[in-house]
């Protein structure tokens, strides 16, 4: 360090400034690094800690802006635990002084199902939390008439505990930057610090057209193309079974669509499975037709992976597999097949449904191969339109009832994917005859229910 030469002096009342100045830069340095060691020891002190952020996420953006609140806390010294809503109880309500909520809504308006078990079993009750300070981010689309209706509840029920805002809820409109910024800005105002990271989400990057394949010519339900991409340069990256995509179309580059991966990295590409959707007037969905019918085999596309916690295989990996879903909901299902061949677990069920079996068994040949060699020890499957009265998936579930008590009862896990309305709703409402209300909630609870439906 350099001295200048006039405070090398002999003159006690420079000496008294020059060591006051000093002191006093010392305590500049010093006091950001007591404050944030204060708030560790906070945490540390009572054992628990010091703040909760918690999501209740259907696809993962809510998990991934939770990830990021925690991230931004820590940097500021700040203990904080990432949790899911279903595992926070009345007793982490009462003992909490601090709770972030991260949280979509789905269905007509309803929690995600990661929200469901705190939704039925808190929201409905009386709790008194005038000690606990909270904030919401709420996460939606305009385009849904109950626009943040689960995170808008969850901010009434909270105010009418008596708990108290730390600023107003946000509301994110299809993810925009700019509510997202808000909530990073709050965020940064509550902890203390100005030097909270962007956060952006893995940047897109151009992936290659590198295959494409109709699965249903002739069928009476919109085409289904098999679309495979590889990444325009650099090597492969990483994802799991259950993880999905997002890709830009050229003609709507606000709204990336999200695709199920139906393909493991050891096959060496990301496998899609689009189905072209058609507007009234015949013509093409923007982005659906772009892929399907526009882009050229080699085009380069906008595309980025997503990471979906909630549809992984993770500790069910062992476990036995009951796949569930309907038309292009066998994309997410046949990744976990994937996985699972890889892995040597033939302890695989698959149940699914679609039109006609001549034109609509996706994947058929892969499927009835997989099902000859034992690594799909059973294959059920409800074609709708191929007998005078409707068949679905339900109904094949409710037909297989002992067996489905049977594989429960052996610890199988249950990933339901495909459409929210038809399908979802009504293997919900069969696994509950069968299984019982408590007994789903308690699957669910565990891990054992996860759905990618959409
Ligand atoms: C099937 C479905 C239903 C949805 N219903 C609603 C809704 O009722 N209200 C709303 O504001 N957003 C609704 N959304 C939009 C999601 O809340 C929004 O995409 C959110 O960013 C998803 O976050 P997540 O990945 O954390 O679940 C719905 C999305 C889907 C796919």
């Amino acid at each position: 360090m350099i001295f200048p030469d006039d405070i090398l002096t002999g003159d006690p009342t420079r000496l008294a400034l020059t060591a006051a100045g000093f002191a006093a830069y010392g305590a500049t340095c010093l006091l950001p690094w007591l404050r944030h060691r204060r708030k560790r020891a906070a945490g540390a002190a009572t054992g628990v800690d010091s703040w909760i952020v918690a999501h209740a996420s259907q696809t993962g953006n809510a998990a991934e802006l939770a990830e990021q609140t925690a991230a931004t806390l820590r940097l500021a010294g700040i203990g904080v635990r990432v949790c899911e809503l279903s595992d926070v109880t009345q007793s982490m309500l009462e003992h909490t002084e601090r709770i972030l909520f991260v949280v979509s809504t789905y269905g007509e308006g309803d929690a995600p199902d990661a929200g469901a078990a705190f939704a039925g079993r808190l929201m409905t009750r009386t709790v008194a939390l005038p000690h606990l300070h909270y904030a919401v981010l709420a996460l939606g689309d305009r385009a849904y008439s109950h626009f943040c209706r689960f995170g808008r509840a969850l901010d009434e029920w909270l105010r009418a505990q008596g708990a108290q805002p730390l600023f107003d809820r946000i509301d994110v409109d299809r993810s925009s930057a700019q509510a997202i910024g808000q909530w990073r800005q709050q965020l940064s105002h509550l902890a203390g610090t100005s030097d909270a990271p962007d956060w952006g989400a893995p940047a897109f990057a151009p992936w290659r057209i590198a295959a494409r394949r109709l699965l249903n010519p002739h069928s009476a339900g919109g085409a289904v193309w098999h679309i495979e991409l590889e990444p325009a340069e650099g090597t492969l990256p990483s994802w799991q079974s259950g993880d999905l995509v997002q890709v830009v179309a050229p003609g709507d580059p606000e709204h990336p669509r999200e695709y199920s991966i139906a393909s493991i990295p050891a096959d060496g590409r990301v496998h899609l499975l689009v189905r072209l959707h058609r507007h009234a007037d015949g013509s093409s969905g923007v982005a659906s037709g772009w892929l399907c019918e526009q882009a050229d085999i080699g085009t380069t596309i906008a595309l980025r992976l997503r990471q979906h916690r909630r549809f992984r295989l993770e500790n069910n990996a062992a476990r036995p597999l009951i796949l569930i879903g309907n038309g292009s909901g066998i994309a997410g299902l046949r990744g976990h097949l994937r996985a699972r061949v890889r892995a040597g677990q033939g302890r695989n069920w698959l149940l699914f449904g679609e039109r006609n079996a001549v034109h609509d068994m996706h994947y058929g040949t892969e499927l009835h191969a997989l099902y000859e060699t034992g690594m799909l020890e059973r294959l059920d499957l409800a074609f709708s339109r191929d007998q005078p009265e409707r068949l679905y998936v339900q109904d094949v579930l409710r037909r297989q009832a002992p067996a489905l008590v049977e594989w429960v009862r052996q610890d199988a896990a249950i990933y339901v994917c495909g459409s929210l309305g038809g399908m979802a709703g009504g293997v919900d409402a069969a696994l509950r005859d069968i299984l019982g209300a408590e007994g789903v909630d308690a699957l669910a609870l565990q891990g054992r229910y996860r759905r990618d439906v959409y």
